[in-house]
C-alpha cells in the first residue's frame, strides 16, 4: 500500500479560482479586499513567505501592502503601526509576521491587533471565540489541516487524533479544531514520557514540532492519516518535515508531502479570512 498524498497546493489553486471569482464579485461593490503585513528585521526565512503571501494576495486580487521595519523597531513604534492600520478603512487584515525580535512583547502586539482584522486568528478575543465554537477568524494552518482532511474525506468525527506539538499558532489550535470536529483528541509534547506508545494509537497524526524526521514508520498506526507541519532542512539542506516521508510512506493511507502540503493551504486560509473581513466592512 502507498498512502494517498493530500495535495495541499493543489487544493489551493482550486480555492484561490473560488476566491478570485469572490473578490471581483466585491468589487461591484467597490470594496476591494486589503491585507497589511508587518514584517520586523531582515529573517530570510520571514522575507521568503512574506514574498510568497503577497504573490498569492496578487493572484486573487487582494490589495496587499508591506511595512517593512528594522530589526531594531521599538514595541511603541511598532504598536503606532498597528493603531494606524487598524484605523485605516482600506485595511481587512493585519498579520505581524512572527516571531519578532525580542525587544517586542508578542502578545502585546496580538492583543493590540483589532479582533475584526486579526485574520491569524491570534488574539485572546478569537482564540476565546473559536474554543466556544462561535464564528471567528479561525488560526490558518490548523483551518487548513481541518480543509485538507475535508477534502480528503477523511472521517474525523470519533477517530483518535494524536497532535504532537503545543504551540499556541499550530498544536494548541488544531488540537481544538479536531474536537470541534468530534474527534478524541491526545496532546503530546517534550515531556511526553513514551510518545511511540501514544502516536501509534493515532488515527489522524498531527506533527508540529520543527525536529527534521523525527516520526519513523514505528511511530504509527497502519492505515494512519498523517499531517506534517514540520518546516525544517535536512543533513542535505533540503526542504523535509518532522516526519519521515520515505519510511512512512507504505504504511499510512494519506500523507502530506511537504513542501505541497499544509504550507500553501496556510496562505489560503489567510486570504480567506481576509476576504471574509472584507465582506463585514460596513
Ligand atoms: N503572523 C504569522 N502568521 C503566519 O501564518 C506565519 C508567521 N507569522 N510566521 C511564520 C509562519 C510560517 N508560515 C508558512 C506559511 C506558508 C508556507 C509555505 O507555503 N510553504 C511552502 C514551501 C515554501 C518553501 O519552499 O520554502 C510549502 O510547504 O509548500 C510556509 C510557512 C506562516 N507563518
Amino acid at each position: 500500500m502507498t498512502a494517498e498524498r493530500m495535495n495541499g497546493k493543489e487544493l489551493a489553486a482550486t480555492k484561490h479560482a473560488e476566491m478570485k471569482v469572490r473578490v471581483s464579485e466585491l468589487a461591484k461593490s467597490g470594496i476591494v479586499p486589503g491585507l497589511a503585513v508587518i514584517l520586523v528585521g531582515d529573517d530570510q526565512a520571514s522575507q521568503t513567505y512574506v514574498r510568497s503571501k503577497q504573490k498569492m494576495c496578487e493572484k486573487v486580487g487582494i490589495h496587499s501592502i508591506l511595512k517593512h521595519l528594522p530589526a531594531d523597531t521599538t514595541e511603541e513604534v511598532l504598536l503606532s503601526h498597528i493603531d494606524e492600520l487598524n484605523n485605516d478603512p482600506e485595511i481587512d487584515g493585519i498579520l505581524v509576521q512572527l516571531p519578532l525580535p525580542k525587544q517586542i512583547s508578542e502578545q502585546a502586539v496580538i492583543e493590540a491587533i483589532s479582533p475584526e482584522k486579526d485574520v491569524d486568528g491570534f488574539h485572546p478575543i478569537n482564540i476565546g471565540k473559536m474554543m466556544t465554537g462561535e464564528k471567528t477568524f479561525l488560526p490558518c494552518t490548523p483551518h487548513g489541516i481541518i480543509e485538507l482532511l475535508k477534502a480528503s474525506e477523511v472521517q474525523i468525527a470519533g477517530s483518535h487524533a494524536v497532535v504532537v506539538g503545543r504551540s499556541n499558532i499550530v498544536g494548541k489550535p488544531v488540537g481544538q479544531l479536531l474536537l470541534n470536529e468530534h474527534a478524541t483528541v491526545t496532546y503530546c509534547h517534550s515531556r511526553t514520557v513514551d510518545l511511540r506508545a501514544i502516536t501509534t494509537q493515532a488515527d489522524i497524526l498531527v506533527v508540529a514540532v520543527g525536529i527534521a524526521k523525527l516520526i519513523k514508520k514505528e511511530d504509527i498506526k497502519p492505515g494512519a492519516v498523517i499531517i506534517d507541519v514540520g518546516m525544517n532542512r535536512d543533513e542535505n539542506g533540503k526542504l523535509c518535515g518532522d516526519v519521515d516521508f520515505d519510511d512512512v510512506e507504505d504504511i499510512a493511507s494519506h500523507i502530506t508531502p511537504v513542501p505541497g502540503g499544509v504550507g500553501p493551504m496556510t496562505i489560503t486560509m489567510l486570504l480567506e479570512n481576509t476576504i471574509e473581513s472584507a465582506l463585514n466592512r460596513s
